[in-house]
């Protein structure tokens, strides 16, 4: 290890990154098109020959290097150095192969999707060894990236003074604003993008539902889903996930002339982020129904053989759905309520996660910061920023403005699951949603039953209604 923050070392590049692959290659190219000379490294060094042959009138602002000798080397002290590389052993192998070669005083950016509790770990990992530590989420896929991510921040405050003026500057913009910020210490940034991801899940998983029901309820064709989607997104659902389900719907394989979601094999992929939403709430002990709900499909998605057989053993979903019972309109208002929920349930894990960490946490931040970049941009957020600064710690559900919504929308949300069931349509999120709405908006709940069979069994205590305290016993027969 070097001597701690050394003055500028004469060096051109004002910033470094590792890891020229889909996300770190267009991150270096933005970063560069704002003004930034930036060093860059790739394990596989003729990738980097090939960005840097791919860079055109960029090149000037990107130093490319061979060795990380050299990319440390090209970078001004104290050094800011972006990983852009796969989540777990990668990201802790390059941290350990800096290490020697960095000073006390610079700085890690880990940059890709990691657990938060592994961020944990490297932030004080870094404040016992150096150099020092930052776990930043970043959301918009390869077009964010290159041309304006939402970014979000965790790590020692003084580390992103340092380069908070970058992430800014490359960040997506709402209405001038930038969509990215400092939202608290050590894994903050990591757990916001994990719940970002789980919210991620759950929004599409609701669409795809309505998808479902607009299929095999309804009989309609890819196309004129496609046409539902576009409409719904000039109305309250204007979201980047709606804009693209439209798209997806409406585009064909240009090697069959088929519609490409007629092609596509239903077996949905995962990476982990959803899951690690799902573990967190549990772990937290907070609701986060929609979203596990979202997690479990497509885990069920993958047993696709499975699946066969089950519909051979039971038969299909009778198709031919009452279009008198459930309308267009219900299924457009049906995920507004679950939007709105799965959303209560991403804000309100958040918070958990904060107070347990003691973390900033600024949640009406974290709303506005996803208004643009990110894969869940939508206008809702707008609203949503609007009533976390009214109270950042009321369930959103209770907030004016989305319960008005939920209850314009809830007699739909519970028709569209009642008729889906009546039908055999799994719509599992959609139906989380509203048994998340009736818990929540249930004074006196069924867990009395629970209570009373813990104690019968276990001696476990439960509170009464009418007596202060706890350890109350009931008058259970043994045998
Ligand atoms: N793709 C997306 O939409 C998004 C991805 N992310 C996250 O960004 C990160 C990068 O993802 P993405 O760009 O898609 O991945 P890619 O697979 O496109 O690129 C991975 C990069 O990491 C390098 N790499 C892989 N393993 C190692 C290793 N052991 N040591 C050093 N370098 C390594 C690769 O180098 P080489 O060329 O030598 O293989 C390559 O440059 C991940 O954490 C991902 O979850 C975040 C938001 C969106
Ligand atoms: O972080 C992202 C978007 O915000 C990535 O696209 C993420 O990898 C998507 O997750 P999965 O592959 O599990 O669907």
């Amino acid at each position: 290890m070097k001597g701690m923050f050394m003055s500028s070392n004469g060096a051109a590049a004002e910033i470094g990154l590792i890891g020229l692959g889909t996300m770190g290659g267009n991150l270096a190219l933005n970063i560069a098109e704002h003004g930034f000379q930036i060093a860059v490294f790739n394990r596989t060094t003729e990738k980097t020959d090939q960005f840097m042959a791919k860079a055109g009138e960029l090149a000037p602002k990107l130093v490319p290097t061979k060795t990380l000798e050299d990319f440390v080397a090209s970078i001004k002290t104290p050094r800011a150095v972006i990983l852009m590389v796969p989540a777990g052993e990668a990201v802790d192998a390059q941290i350990e192969a800096l290490r020697p070669l960095l000073d006390a005083g610079d700085l890690i950016i880990d940059a890709g999707n990691a657990n938060y509790h592994d961020t944990n770990r490297r932030a004080a990992e870094a404040a016992e060894k150096g150099p020092r530590f930052m776990g930043i989420g970043v959301s918009g896929g390869e077009e964010g990236a290159r041309f304006g991510p939402s970014i979000m921040g965790g790590g020692a405050k003084d580390a992103w003074d340092q380069v908070g003026h970058i992430l800014e500057a490359i960040s997506a913009k709402h209405e001038e604003t930038p969509c990215a910020a400092f939202l608290g210490e050590a894994g903050a940034g990591h757990l916001v993008k994990t719940v970002h991801n789980g919210i991620e899940y759950a929004d599409m998983q609701m669409i795809a539902e309505v998808y479902g029901v607009m299929r095999d309820g309804f009989g309609m064709s890819a196309s004129e889903i496609g046409d539902v989607f576009e409409k719904w997104n000039g109305g309250i659902l204007q979201s980047y996930l709606i804009e693209i389900s439209g798209k997806v719907a409406k585009t064909a394989d240009p090697d069959t002339g088929k519609p490409m979601l007629d092609i596509i094999l239903d077996k949905a992929g995962q990476k982990g982020t959803g899951r690690w939403t799902a573990i967190e709430a549990l772990m937290l002990g907070t609701p986060a129904s929609a979203i596990e709900a979202a997690v479990a499909v497509r885990n069920m998605s993958a047993r696709y053989e499975e699946r066969k057989e089950g519909e051979a053993e039971f038969g299909a979903a009778p198709s031919g759905m009452d279009r008198e019972a459930v309308t267009i309109d219900a299924l457009e208002a049906a995920l507004v309520a679950g939007k709105i929920i799965c959303y209560a349930q991403g804000f309100g894990l958040i918070l958990e996660a904060a107070k347990q960490y003691g973390w900033a946490m600024p949640l009406p931040e974290i709303a506005k910061i996803w208004r643009n970049g990110c894969i869940i941009r939508s206008s809702m957020l707008n609203d949503m920023s609007s009533a976390l600064s009214d109270d950042a710690e009321r369930n959103l559900m209770l907030a004016p403005f989305f319960s008005a919504k939920l209850k314009e929308t809830e007699a739909m949300l519970r028709q569209v699951v009642a008729q889906s069931a009546l039908h055999g349509l799994p719509v599992p999120a959609l139906s989380a949603a509203l048994s998340y709405f009736d818990i929540m908006r249930t004074g006196r709940s069924t867990a009395n039953m629970l209570q009373g069979q813990r104690d019968f069994f276990g001696a476990h205590g439960f509170e009464r209604t009418d007596k202060d305290g706890g350890g109350y016993h009931g008058p259970w027969a043994m045998g």
